[in-house]
């Protein structure tokens, strides 16, 4: 029978925490272990009072062992852990590995828990009944055990009086069994947890059968079985638990044919990106290199895309990386535009291109004076309404929908609003100017007039909230309808242009096709309670004319809290920033892995200079292109350039009350008002969740209202 060698993610993060010399010698191990486990040359010695009676420990070197699952059944060895002798066999005695009998997965988790006292939340709260408020009393122990609990905790969970005892759980539970819990805790109905923590048609699980369990989508996630090349790959730091490890939420989604389009929702950090990218890697693999059949994706942002590519690069091989076109969707257009010989500059609604300028500048010469009508009403009224329907004349602006507009025009002022918007188009023309939803659907128009087949088998879109209607009714113009299609992640939490889309209205019909990601991979709990917070109360669509929540999304790690910091004046500020950037340096923090975001390019600018002169080097986050993380120097950049990356340290800074809303915004429309809101509170939450370890804000004066302490 063949031998099969796996993996743990644990084992790969252990190796992680050795010392350098050492880490070379349990590679070389590892790959001896891997072409033979039962060469004579492997030393297994039994671990008295290990908690499995099959772990085992195996030499290194002279002080450190590894500790290998030698299953009785089949011919199956996982490396668990690697440590310094004692400190190995101590691991041993304190983990559990088994497979789960109802979910079919192998876990890892604590051999032993101890009773938790209730948290101290619950023993402050006086004549509670701590029996009479279960957590998850609404629940058999049967249920639990459904969904991955082990058996041996179903007691102690069952009984579980409050959230915060609960999290004292997390690592002590095998984390599938702690995140289906917790997403029960947080009311997502029993059914859908079900769906995402029950692996695909196990039914008689046999738990001595390690074999078959490896090769399950749930125990994926933590073990990998590994060929001579994944090894080596694996063994290179530094290593991306991503490449190899998906969550099975992930999985599930990445690699399988869909009837249609798609559409994941999740979180920020809840691998959205990643899914994109495996699921890229899947599709091309189908496509097997045939010329001609591409799959093409694309993004919002230029930064991201070239991000993307890079992703890619590390995951695909030769010939899966020649069936993908990676570019952001602007780009996109000004290339296929350019080679159909179009002559109009392209612009975007609201830029500083002085040609539009000036054609704005005219149009609104033409207001009517019998309405009172800001310029900024003209402004979003051309932006949310016309372009956003392709309103090209009179009567098709006589008939719009205004829906989410907060002032109501009658027949006889649309009609005077319309001469503004008339002028302006003649402009547009006069001037050889575009603006880019235009030019996506000249896109399409040539598509039509020239009779061109769609040139793609798939498209995946990420960062797909911030796409607008022009953009995914050419995605489906291009793209070959039917299997596996349209693929799209995105996050309406994270809309900071308002290009809002309803996808049915596009031709794009996600019914029954559409998937939740929810376990946060980026921030610290810690870090993301308080972004969700500076969303509360507000609501948020779903990319198809429904509502999404922030509900039942969680972070597995933990860390600080964030640290706010209150100033006086610019320079206590930056000399606050400066102080923690220096200290983060001493403590052996890489400055490219530290990011100070501003609200605007001054505040940016600003802070970058004082950084400058306090001797730190920056280095700004630039809209088009890859962020060389090779190159020395805190990263500087606005809000909207985080959109999509991710740094260690991240320094949010000017969060003054008078910044944060930003107060350019001058409008009477309470729709208007609200979405502005809406959309700098997004900005904000977007810029808090790049933090991987740790998150400083800080202000001058009063601290944005967005945020309570
Ligand atoms: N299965 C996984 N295992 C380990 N790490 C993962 C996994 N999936 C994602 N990550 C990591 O989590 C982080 C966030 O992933 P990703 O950028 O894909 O999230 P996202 O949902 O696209 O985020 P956002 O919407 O905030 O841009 C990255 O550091 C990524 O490497």
């Amino acid at each position: 029978m063949d031998v099969q060698v796996a993996i743990s993610q644990d084992f790969l993060t252990a190796i992680l925490r050795l010392p350098r010399a050492q880490q070379k010698k349990v590679n070389q191990f590892v790959s001896k272990f891997r072409s033979d486990p039962l060469s004579p040359g492997i030393n297994y010695e039994k671990i008295n009072d290990a908690a499995n009676s099959d772990m085992r420990s195996v030499r290194i070197d002279q002080a450190y062992r590894g500790i290998v699952l030698k299953p009785n059944q089949g011919n199956v060895y996982i490396l668990l852990w690697v440590d310094h002798h004692d400190e190995a066999y101590a691991w041993a005695r304190r983990h559990q590995c088994k497979i789960h009998p109802k979910t079919g997965a192998i876990q890892l988790y604590a051999s032993e828990i101890n009773e938790v006292e209730p948290s101290v939340e619950q023993t402050n709260t006086p004549n509670k009944d701590v029996s009479s408020v279960g957590l998850f009393e609404k629940y058999t122990k049967q249920q639990l055990i459904e969904l991955g609990l082990p058996e041996e905790f179903a007691d102690q969970i069952v009984a579980m009086p409050d959230m915060a005892t609960f999290e004292t759980y997390q690592d002590k539970l095998p984390n599938d069994a702690f995140e289906a819990m917790y997403f029960l805790a947080e009311g997502i109905p029993y059914e859908e947890v079900l769906e995402d923590y029950r692996n695909n048609s196990v039914d008689d699980v046999d738990t001595e059968d390690f074999a078959a369990a490896l090769i399950r989508e749930g125990s994926k996630r933590r073990f990998v079985v590994v060929d001579d090349e994944a090894l080596e790959q694996m063994l290179d730091a530094p290593l991306e638990k991503w490449r190899v490890f998906l969550h099975p939420s992930q999985r599930k989604i990445v690699e399988r044919d869909w009837n249609g389009p798609v559409r994941v929702l999740g979180g920020a950090g809840t691998g959205k990106t990643v899914a994109a990218i495996h699921r890229a890697k899947w599709l091309a693999a189908s496509l097997d290199g045939v010329p001609n059949k591409k799959v093409l994706f694309t993004t919002f942002t230029k930064n991201l895309a070239s991000d993307i590519r890079e992703h890619l690069e590390q995951i695909c091989s030769h010939t899966e990386l020649s069936s993908i076109e990676t570019v952001n969707i602007d780009s996109w257009v000004h290339q296929f535009l350019k080679r159909n010989n179009y002559n109009y500059d392209i612009v975007y609604p609201g830029d500083s291109n002085p040609k539009r300028v000036n054609s704005w500048k005219r149009a609104l010469d033409n207001k009517s004076p019998e309405l009172d009508l800001s310029d900024h009403f003209y402004e979003e009224e051309w932006k949310l309404v016309i372009q956003e329907q392709s309103i090209t004349d009179k009567a098709e602006y006589i008939r719009a929908r205004r829906n989410g507009r907060g002032t109501r025009l009658n027949r006889k002022e649309r009609l005077l609003a319309w001469t503004v918007f008339e002028e302006y188009l003649l402009q547009l023309n006069h001037n050889k100017i575009k603006e880019m939803p235009d030019a996506m659907r000249d896109c399409i128009a040539l598509i039509d007039a020239k009779n061109i087949k769609p040139m793609y088998e798939s498209v995946i879109v990420d960062e797909g909230q911030d796409m607008g209607t022009q953009a995914y009714e050419l995605i489906r113009r291009i793209v070959q309808e039917g299997k596996n299609d349209i693929f799209i992640v995105g996050d309406g939490h994270q809309r900071i242009y308002r290009n809002k889309v309803v996808l049915g209205r596009c031709g794009i019909s996600i019914l029954g096709r559409s998937r939740k990601l929810r376990v946060n991979y980026r921030t610290t709990e810690e870090t993301k309670k308080l972004a969700v917070s500076v969303l509360n109360n507000v609501h948020v669509d779903d990319l198809d004319d429904g509502e999404d929540t922030s509900k039942g999304y969680i972070s597995l790690m933990h860390g600080e809290m964030p640290e706010i910091i209150t100033t006086n004046s610019f320079s206590d500020e930056a000399d606050a920033v400066i102080e923690r950037i220096e200290q983060l340096e001493a403590a052996g923090a890489k400055l490219q892995d530290i990011c100070l975001v501003a609200r605007t390019k001054s505040i940016r600018d600003a802070f970058g200079q004082e950084l400058s002169k306090a001797g730190i080097t920056t280095y700004e986050v630039m809209a088009n292109g890859v962020d060389n993380r090779h190159r020395e120097g805190v990263r500087i950049a606005t809000m909207h350039r985080v959109k999509g990356l991710e740094f260690q340290n991240v320094f949010i800074v000017g969060c003054n009350q008078q910044t944060i809303p930003l107060q350019n915004f001058r409008s009477d429309d309470p729709v208007e008002l609200r979405e502005h809101e809406l959309s700098e509170r997004a900005l904000l939450h977007v810029a808090m969740t790049r933090a991987m370890r740790s998150l400083t804000i800080s202000c001058q004066g009063q601290l944005t209202r967005f945020i309570r302490r």
